[in-house]
């Protein structure tokens, strides 16, 4: 099958940082993980939120999607499901590297202010594919914001903030300041301005450019049409992103960047 796949990291050491292993921790110095993933063709969804013990949350959230009548389920329950159905639960997430960042940071604005005014901005990963039948689908998973509540849940699990996709117009994963993105369901919105007529890079920065306006939130989205049409946008310093299309692939961090490589 002939697939376009974009794919944004908003986490900068590769080997070092990871949404499961290495994660931010939250107020208590602990993981909590949040994850969706959904497919456009049937609308079909899992999220998980808030998850303690599980290296991989997206494997769950998909686990969510196509073995419960459930949309979304929060950590004591995911863990019950995960441990159900098999999925090995990990006994400990917590890496040196982020205690002692998490040692070293005083609170939560400071860790918004670090992620996403600076190029320090880590702990999302986010996927959006089209396929050659039209097919689209997204995924995002993260750690959240470092300091964050015990039981604070971010934008990144919630269907329409995260993530979206609709095979009628395209597929978007988010990353930045959650509580900005929940508040203007950056994911559809986006979506919104394609099914308007807008193209996927304008609908992109156009509801970045709300977001800042309105609630002074920094993010970052990528996106694909239904016709392949593709973007990745943002408005925090940096965004590590990558794209495959049609065997050429293109990548980037700072604003502007697109480095090319064809692959065969
Ligand atoms: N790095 C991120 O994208 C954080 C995530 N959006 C959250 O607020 O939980």
């Amino acid at each position: 099958m002939k697939c376009d796949i974009f794919v944004h990291v908003d986490f900068q050491n590769w080997n070092l940082s990871w949404v499961g292993h290495g994660a931010v921790l939250n107020i208590d110095g602990e993981v909590e993980l949040d994850s969706i993933i959904m497919d456009g063709e049937t609308l079909a969804t899992g999220a998980v939120a808030s998850v303690r013990n599980i290296a991989n949350p997206v494997s769950l959230a998909r686990a969510v999607m196509e073995k419960t009548d459930h949309v979304m389920l929060t950590d004591r329950g995911a863990s019950m499901f995960a441990e159900r159905i098999g999925i090995p639960i990990a006994d400990d997430l917590v890496t040196e590297l982020e205690r002692k960042d998490w040692e070293q940071s005083s609170s939560f604005p400071v860790g918004v202010e670090k992620f996403f005014n600076t190029q320090w901005g880590h702990d999302t990963v986010g996927a959006v594919a089209l396929d050659s039948l039209g097919n689209v689908a997204c995924a995002t998973s993260t750690g959240g914001i470092r300091n964050k509540m015990v039981g604070r849940v971010g934008d990144s699990p919630i269907i329409g903030s995260g993530g979206y996709a609709d095979n009628r117009s395209g597929a978007v994963s988010c990353t930045g300041h959650g509580e900005s993105i929940l508040k203007v369901t950056l994911a559809r919105l986006i979506l919104f301005h394609m099914e308007q007529g807008k193209s996927a890079t304008a609908a992109a920065e156009a509801s970045l450019q709300y977001m800042g306006e309105r609630v002074k939130g920094c993010g970052g989205a990528i996106v694909v049409s239904s016709t392949g049409d593709w973007a990745a946008s943002f408005t925090t310093p940096c965004m590590a992103w990558a794209s495959i299309k049609e065997d050429v692939l293109h990548c980037g961090l700072n604003p502007k960047e697109d480095f090319t490589e064809r692959l065969k």
